[in-house]
C-alpha cells in the first residue's frame, strides 16, 4: 500500500522526530536522497550542469544542502535565489562552501541547465506560483533540463491535489517521509512526473491510517475473493445487473461482461436487453419482470444505459443486498433513501454527474476532486467512487482512507468502460467484499487491464478492457506473490 499523509499530521510527526535528533538531521537525511535520487537520473554527476530555484523556506534549504552535496562530485552547481533577504542561510553557506554559485542572471543559468532542482515552495506553501517566480519557472519548463521537484512540484496543494494558480510542471518529484495527498490525486499528481519517495525515518511517527492510500498488486491479491472447495455458485455470490435499454442495449452487455469476471458465482440479468446479453454470454440468468422477481441476490447493480427507465432504482435502493447506483440511476437519487440503507451502498459517478449531485459545476468537481468525494461520501451516507484519470473511492466515514487508482490510464475514457467497472465491482460486492475495497479494486483491474490492452500504444474498446480483467486479475495474484 503507498499512503499519503496531509501537511497537519506530516509536521507533528516531523516535530516528534526532531526532538530526539541532533539538529539539521532531518534536512541531511532529505538532502542526501535527493542527491542520490538526482545521480540516479541524470546517470552521472561530474560535469553535470545544475540550477537550483530557492525559495524563502526549508525546501529551498533542501534544494541547497542538495546542490551542495552534488557540487562535491563535481557538478557546477547554481543557485536563483527567489527570495535573497530569506534564503536557507545554513544551505547557502554549504552550496557556496562546496563550489557552488548564486546565479546573477537565472535565465542563462536555466539556458544551459540539465537538471533543475525545483525548490521554491514545499509543504509550507499557499496557492501557485508568485509573480516573481513564473517567467523562472517557465523558462525552466522550456528549457532541455530535466526538472525535479523537491517534497512537491512548486505551486500545487500537498493536501487537496488542487492547483489553483500556475505551477512547475516536473518530471520527478522526490518527496521525504511520506506521500503527501496530492502526489497521488489529480490535476497535481499530473504535475509531479514520477514520484520517489526518500525515507527520513518520519514512519514511527505517523498515524496508522493515512489520509489517502493507493493499493498496489500484493494489497489487490490479498483482497480477492477466492472460492474453497465448498462453494457452489450461490456461495460465491450472485449479482443482479439492472441496466440497457432499448437505446442503450450496450451497456446491459459490458456490465454483464464485468459482472462475469468479478469472481460472483453467477451474475442475474434484469432488463429489455436480455436478448443481447444472452447472444454474447449464454451463462447469465435472465429475468424481464421487476427486480424484486428475478430471484436472490447478494448485490445489485443498477443504472448504466437505463436512459429514462429509471423505476427500479428506488425498489432496488429499498432492497437489503448490497447496492451500486451508476450512470442513469444517480439521476434523481434520493439522499434519504441512500443514507437509510443498512447494506453496503456504492455510488460510481464521474465528474459531470457528481457535479450534478453536489449542484456545483463540473470544472468544480474537477479541481477539487478529493473535497468532491468526500462531500458526497457524507451526503449520501454511501461510498462514493469518483471515476476519473485518478479515481477515488471515499467512505462515509472521514476517518477512513481515500482510496485513490493509481492504475488510470487516458486510454479508459472510451465509451462503455464505466459499465463495465460498475459490473465488476458489483460483481466483488456479491462475493462480499466491502463497498471501498470492491470499488478500489474493480478500479485497479480495470485501469490495469486497459494498461495491458493498450501496451503497445493502440486505442482499445470497453469490451476489450472487459476481456483483460482476467489477465489483470492474474498478474496481481502471480506479482503478490512475489
Ligand atoms: N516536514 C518534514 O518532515 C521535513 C521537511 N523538509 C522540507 O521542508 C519543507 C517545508 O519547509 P517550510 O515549512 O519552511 O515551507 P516551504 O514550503 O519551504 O516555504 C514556505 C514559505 O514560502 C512562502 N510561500 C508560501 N506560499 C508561497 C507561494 N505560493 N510562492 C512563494 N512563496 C510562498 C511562505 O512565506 P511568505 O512569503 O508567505 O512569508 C512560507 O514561509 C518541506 O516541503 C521539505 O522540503 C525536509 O527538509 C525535512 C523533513
Ligand atoms: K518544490
Amino acid at each position: 500500500m503507498r499512503t499519503a499523509h496531509c501537511v497537519d499530521t506530516v509536521r507533528t510527526a516531523e516535530a516528534a522526530l526532531m526532538a530526539r535528533l541532533p539538529e539539521g538531521a532531518l534536512m541531511q537525511r532529505a538532502a542526501a536522497g535527493l542527491a542520490a535520487a538526482c545521480a540516479d537520473l541524470l546517470g552521472r554527476v561530474y560535469g553535470v550542469r545544475i540550477a537550483l530555484l530557492v525559495g524563502s523556506g526549508d525546501n529551498g534549504g533542501d534544494a541547497l544542502y542538495a546542490g551542495a552535496r552534488l557540487a562535491r562530485r563535481g557538478a557546477g552547481v547554481s543557485a536563483v535565489l527567489l527570495a535573497p533577504d530569506r534564503t536557507h542561510q545554513g544551505g547557502l553557506a554549504a552550496l557556496t562552501g562546496a563550489g557552488g554559485r548564486i546565479a546573477d542572471d537565472p535565465f542563462a543559468v536555466l539556458a544551459t541547465a540539465d537538471l533543475v532542482l525545483d525548490g521554491i515552495i514545499g509543504i509550507g506553501g499557499r496557492g501557485g506560483l508568485r509573480p516573481d517566480a513564473i517567467p523562472i519557472a517557465r523558462a525552466a519548463r522550456g528549457s532541455n533540463a530535466v526538472i525535479v521537484a523537491v517534497d512537491l512540484p512548486s505551486g500545487t496543494d500537498a493536501d487537496s491535489g488542487e492547483v489553483t494558480g500556475e505551477a512547475l510542471r516536473a518530471d520527478a518529484t522526490v518527496t521525504f517521509g511520506t506521500h503527501k495527498p496530492g502526489l497521488l490525486i489529480d490535476p497535481a499528481r499530473e504535475y509531479a512526473g514520477t514520484v520517489r519517495l526518500v525515507d527520513i525515518g518520519l514512519d514511527a511517527e505517523l498515524p496508522s491510517i493515512p489520509a489517502v492510500e493507493a493499493l498496489q498488486h500484493e494489497d489487490v491479491a490479498r483482497l480477492l475473493p477466492r472460492p474453497s472447495a465448498e462453494s457452489d455458485k450461490y456461495r460465491r455470490g450472485v449479482v443482479g445487473v439492472v441496466a440497457g435499454s432499448a437505446r442503450y442495449p450496450g451497456a446491459a452487455v459490458l456490465a454483464v461482461a464485468g459482472a462475469l469476471r468479478g469472481g460472483a458465482g453467477a451474475v442475474r440479468y434484469v432488463g429489455p436487453a436480455t436478448e443481447a446479453v444472452i447472444a454474447r454470454f449464454p451463462e447469465t440468468l435472465v429475468h424481464t419482470g421487476p427486480p424484486a422477481k428475478a430471484g436472490r441476490v447478494q448485490s445489485w447493480v443498477v443504472g448504466p444505459g437505463l436512459g429514462e427507465g429509471i423505476g427500479a432504482v428506488p425498489e432496488i435502493l429499498a432492497s437489503d443486498a448490497a447496492v451500486l447506483v451508476d450512470a442513469d440511476g444517480l439521476r434523481q437519487l434520493d439522499p434519504e433513501a441512500v443514507r437509510g440503507r443498512s447494506a453496503p451502498t456504492l455510488l460510481t459517478p464521474h465528474a459531470g454527474e457528481a457535479a450534478a449531485l453536489l449542484e456545483v459545476a463540473r470544472e468544480e468537481v474537477e479541481s477539487a476532486r478529493l473535497a468532491s468525494v468526500r462531500e458526497l461520501a457524507r451526503r449520501y451516507g454511501a461510498t462514493v467512487l469518483l471515476k476519473g484519470s485518478t479515481t477515488l473511492v471515499a467512505d462515509p466515514d472521514p476517518s477512513v482512507a481515500v482510496r485513490v487508482n493509481p492504475m488510470g490510464t487516458p486510454w479508459l475514457a472510451t465509451a462503455g468502460s464505466g459499465d463495465v467497472l460498475s459490473g465488476l465491482a458489483g460483481s466483488l460486492l456479491a462475493t462480499g467484499l466491502n463497498a471501498r475495497d470492491a470499488g478500489s479494486v474493480a478500479a485497479y483491474l480495470h485501469g490495469l487491464a486497459a494498461r495491458r490492452a493498450a501496451a503497445d500504444g493502440t486505442p482499445i474498446t470497453s469490451w476489450e478492457v472487459g476481456e483483460g480483467v482476467r489477465g489483470a486479475w492474474g498478474a496481481c495474484v502471480l506479482g503478490g506473490r512475489t
